[in-house]
């Protein structure tokens, strides 16, 4: 069975890639990373930076999460990230993505020992 760190990591770790704006870029991915499976993915955020770099947000300021847990953390500095959403005119099994590199502080949920991501929240 797949571990919470682990699906995140798929879902939305991509620091091979250097940003792009290849209109392609979340079509491939979102199928590449299983999220095309049974339905399409509506929202996915791809981060652009590494492991390491992400992990660290854990240890970084400390937010409510959406649904208000406590466990969110935002990063200090913004980060290259890729946004995928699902555009009106796709059909399951064709999903088709509009693909927007941002610039963008990430905030995610962090669980465990070790204190790893295990969710995206959000990106401002
Ligand atoms: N505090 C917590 N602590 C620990 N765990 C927590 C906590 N909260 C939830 N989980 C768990 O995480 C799991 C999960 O998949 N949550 S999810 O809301 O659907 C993820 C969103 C995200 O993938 C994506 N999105 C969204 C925006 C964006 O900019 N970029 C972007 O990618 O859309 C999804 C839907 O919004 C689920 O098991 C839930 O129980």
């Amino acid at each position: 069975k797949e571990s919470r760190a682990m699906k995140f990591q798929r879902q939305h770790m991509d620091p091979g890639s250097y940003p792009t704006n290849d209109a392609n870029y979340c079509n491939q991915m979102m199928r590449r990373r299983e999220m095309t499976k049974g339905w399409c993915k509506p929202v996915n955020t791809f981060i652009h930076e590494s492991v390491v770099d992400v992990q660290a947000v854990c240890l970084q300021g400390n937010v409510t999460c959406k649904n208000g847990q406590p466990n969110c953390h935002q990063s200090s500095s913004s980060m290259n990230i890729t946004d995928c959403r699902l555009t009106s005119g796709s059909k399951y099994p064709n999903c088709v993505y509009r693909t927007s590199q941002k610039e963008r502080h990430i905030i995610i949920a962090c669980e465990g020992n070790p204190y790893v991501p295990v969710h995206f929240d959000a990106s401002v």
